[in-house]
């Protein structure tokens, strides 16, 4: 090397080492930021420890002034004269009142949770807010009040169906109930409007009529209705002005808030109804309500702020929570298999095997996923498991005839996006199986909650893989705090030894301040582990953690030289090319040419010269040790995004010098920074549920999922979308049944038909969408012939069989279905001196630049 050459090398050198070292400055700035909060988080512990804070203190729930009388005091004989505070859960002139028309009404013998005390608020005309968990008993703590008190009280909920549903108990109990809302018709609306203005003017608390009476006691609306109907809100003027608006209860509150899960737009001009109606009490109800959404709920609803309902102060809003903890829930994690027909065959197993004849709900990401697992559980089950799918595209009158079918038990398996749920009232619910995780766990303790609403016991399934979170990460990429609740999620399902319980609490105490008594179990105190999760309940010899510092040192090393050449990798394509599999083919940057005709080069990494070595772990293994390094920023996500798609890949983190700073003597002889990783140990020749391998022929009557292609002919399923919007009133009034009882492949057809066609990238309209990584290249298992059972989204093409990529089947240390799509058919180039190797990509094979991952399951495209 000359002297000139030496002065290049090492400027270079010293860049790099500069780069380094702003990089190790980053380091040690998070490092800095991580010691103070573990610090703070110490002192925070000893001074509680100290101090002993109440629920109410975590809650933020001010103490109430001395001095001061609530209202009930007057009618509350117990407590009249003397006390400063109002406590509702004592006995008031109207407990017994409550009491008999609960029974005689409802059924019910005794009050759950704080329902008690929320009836007494509100029978004693405060606003409140109630957070109670998922079927904890809501709707009796306005029904009630509203049975009792004269007037009418307007009940305001997001979804039709949770109002149909709703409507039809209130009916069955002899309950004078209506609704407003784009199912009825004018003429009906009319009558129901005036009737509204004709009750009789209110002459006292309690109501003279009797509960044959005919005035209205409930009208649900959505809404909509407060935002968009003037007539409506005359009404309700006209209402307030005789004395006959009892009261306004809003269901779902959190939705008001953006930073509530489900927020829905329409319900922020709620604010409106404190404005034109301030004499008229409000009842906030809602199953997940922290602080900073409790906040915002009482800002835009204009809610003073809340006092205790146990010592109420005359002014304020009264507060009311109930533990969280529901024993009856069993939650357990189960391994997601890598192809769909093995995540079918895993839930029917588990089905037949833990709940045969039981009703259950199966929440898929999609739309699309919805179908398909629906068709493909009544299938695979030969017909034992009846499904049906619900999302928001299904008509209503296919949502009634669904209905229907649910409550009478026809159906036993509903297949759905997150659209379904809310507020459905069947309590026989035996099991919430996840087919994917949630966007965060506030979503994913919402839905898993719709079990055993009847209080039995009832199993809460997360079916997990890595992988899944490539979908969800692009998902959630634009929403405000998106990520943090996803990683929380992840963190959930990754986590193979925390009580599950313990991991809400823990969740919940942090996200939302609630305190961790909202875990313990009713009448207790502490918070001790369930002993009925699958963590509980796991033998320990059936988990493995170990020292994986190599493995993870060796894989930073790789992603850095893919970001090196220019390449990326996604997670998927990263579990294989760590492993060697599919001879390690990626491809790099252009480094010549601009513009469209630009050629990727393929390249192939020496995995010895770059790190000693290749991960030597199943697939399953490095996709969960991929999830611990991301979840502890040794990798991070990097998104590219397209007019139609958002793509994740992963690079190195902000701690990944921790590592690769060291040598890889170090690493081996166990010095500087430690990384281990616990992981399910698999139990040769036992089929377990969650790793079942599905059937992979053909025959009649075999499930073969869609392999769809649409990513690379461009075409955009409209069935595919993310059920991201619960609410679209007019359209989820009701319920669908899927036709089931076809073979598969005419149920793709069928299904296929049903699709709107959209031909290339000229028809396609401005959505986003979503593909699958099972509908896609793992889809299909080795044997299966790739060409002959591609169905697309809308059956528009076949996609020539060089144009799919071949298919490595890469050296297996594992019997799973990895594999990688790779384009090595070409003879790759003579190996270039170092770790790279590149190849030009055959000109055949170019169309295919939209393929351009080993793995091809990793694309996602949003709805809107
Ligand atoms: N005091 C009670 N005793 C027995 N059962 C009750 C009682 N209160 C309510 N229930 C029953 O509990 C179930 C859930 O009630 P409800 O639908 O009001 O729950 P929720 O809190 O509104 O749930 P979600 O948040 O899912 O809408 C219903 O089947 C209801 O009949």
């Amino acid at each position: 090397m000359d002297l000139n050459q030496r002065q290049r090398a090492l400027n270079a050198e010293i860049v790099s080492v500069d780069n380094d070292i702003l990089k190790l400055q980053e380091l040690k700035r998070t490092l800095n930021t991580e010691l103070r909060d573990v610090t703070r988080e110490l002192e925070d512990l000893a001074q509680r420890r100290v101090i002993g804070a109440t629920t109410a203190d975590l809650h933020g729930i001010s103490r109430l002034p001395k001095g001061k009388t609530g209202k009930g005091l007057e009618s509350n004989p117990m407590r009249r004269g003397e006390a400063a505070t109002v406590d509702y859960f004592a006995q008031f002139d109207w407990s017994g009142e409550l009491k008999r028309r609960m029974k005689r009404v409802f059924g019910f013998d005794q009050f759950r949770l704080c329902q008690e005390g929320i009836c007494n608020a509100s029978m004693d005309g405060r606003d409140c807010v109630a957070v109670m968990p998922t079927g904890g008993g809501k709707s009796l703590t306005y029904q009630l009040p509203a049975l009792l008190c004269s007037g009418t009280t307007l009940v305001i909920s997001p979804l039709i169906a949770l109002i149909t549903d709703q409507i039809l108990h209130l009916h069955e109990a002899g309950i004078e109930a209506c609704m407003l809302t784009g199912s009825a018709s004018k003429e009906e609306q009319r009558t129901i409007l005036q009737r509204l203005v004709q009750n009789p003017k209110a002459n006292g608390r309690i109501s003279a009529m009797d509960e044959e009476g005919k005035e209205i006691k409930l009208v649900y609306v959505t809404p909509e209705k407060i935002a968009k109907s003037k007539t409506f809100l005359s009404t309700l003027q006209k209402m307030a002005n005789n004395g006959t608006f009892a009261r306004i209860v809003i269901d779902e509150a959190h939705c008001v808030s953006q930073l509530g899960h489900d927020f829905r737009p329409d319900y922020q001009k709620l604010s409106i109804l404190r404005q034109l109606f301030p004499h008229v009490p409000i009842l906030a109800l809602s199953a997940t309500c922290p602080p900073n959404v409790l906040k915002d709920l009482l800002k835009i609803l204009k809610m003073d702020a809340i006092v205790d309902g146990k010592s109420a102060s005359a002014k304020g809003t009264v507060y009311f929570s109930s533990p969280l903890y529901r024993k009856n829930l069993h939650y357990k994690v189960l391994p997601k298999p890598a192809s769909a027909p093995a995540v079918i065959q895993s839930i029917v197993d588990y089905i037949v095997a833990n709940h045969k004849g039981h009703t259950g709900i199966v929440y898929c990401l999609s739309k699309k996923d919805a179908e398909t697992v629906a068709t493909g559980i009544q299938q695979v089950s030969g017909d034992q498991i009846r499904t049906g799918v619900y999302h928001a595209d299904i008509g209503d009158g296919e949502k009634e005839r669904l209905h229907k079918k649910w409550r009478s038990g026809e159906v036993k398996v509903v297949c759905a996006t997150i659209a379904f749920g809310l507020g459905i009232d069947k309590g026989d619910v035996r099991f919430v199986i996840h087919h994917s995780m949630s966007k965060s766990l506030d979503g994913f303790y919402q839905e898993s909650g719709r079990a055993g609403r009847d209080g039995k016991d009832s199993d809460c399934v997360l079916f997990f893989r890595g992988q899944d979170v490539t979908r969800l990460a692009a998902l959630v990429c634009g929403e405000r705090e998106g990520k943090s609740k996803l990683y929380n999620m992840l963190r959930f399902a990754q986590n193979l030894h925390e009580c599950r319980k313990i991991q809400f609490a823990k969740y919940f105490s942090a996200s939302s301040s609630l305190s961790l008594s909202a875990w313990s179990t009713e009448g207790s105190e502490t918070l001790s582990n369930c002993e009925h999760c699958d963590n509980c309940t796991r033998k320990p010899d059936t988990i493995e953690t170990k020292d994986v510092t190599l493995y993870s040192w060796r894989i930073l090393k790789i992603i850095n030289t893919i970001s090196e050449e220019g390449g990326r990798a996604t997670l998927g394509m990263l579990a294989d090319l760590v492993r060697g599999a599919g001879g390690g083919v990626f491809d790099g940057g252009t480094g010549r040419g601009k513009g469209k005709g630009k050629a990727k080069e393929k390249k192939s990494l020496d995995l010895d010269q770059i790190c000693g070595g290749k991960v030597e772990m199943t697939k399953d293994d490095v996709e969960s040790l991929l999830i611990t390094l991301l979840l502890q920023d040794y990798l991070k996500e990097e998104y590219s995004s397209t007019a139609y798609t958002i793509n994740v890949y992963l690079v190195a983190g902000t701690q990944s010098l921790r590592l690769t700073r060291l040598s890889e003597e170090d690493v081996i002889g166990g010095n500087g920074h430690r990384i281990h990783g616990s992981f399910v140990k698999k139990e040769k020749g036992r089929k377990s549920t969650g790793t079942a391998k599905a059937k992979k022929t053909t025959n009649a009557g075999d499930f073969v999922p869609p392999v769809r292609k649409s990513r690379v002919s461009g075409s955009v399923s409209k069935d595919n979308e993310i059920d991201s919007d619960v609410s679209e009133p007019s359209g989820h009034g009701n319920w669908p049944v899927n036709n089931l009882s076809r073979g598969s492949r005419e149920a793709m057809q069928t299904h296929a038909e049903r699709m709107p066609r959209h031909r290339g990238s000229a028809e396609m309209p401005k959505r986003k969408r979503m593909d699958t990584s099972e509908e896609e290249g793992e889809g299909v298992d080795g044997d299966n012939d790739l060409a002959d059972f591609i169905v697309d989204d809308d059956d528009d093409f076949e996609v020539p069989r060089d144009m799919q990529g071949q298919r490595d089947v890469p050296e297996s240390d594992d019997d799973d279905d990895s594999w990688a799509f790779s384009f090595t058919g070409e003879a790759n180039a003579a190996p270039r001196t170092g770790a790279i190797r590149s190849s030009k990509p055959a000109p055949k094979r170019q169309r295919t630049s939209d393929v351009q991952h080993v793995d091809s399951s990793d694309i996602i495209e949003l709805s809107d």
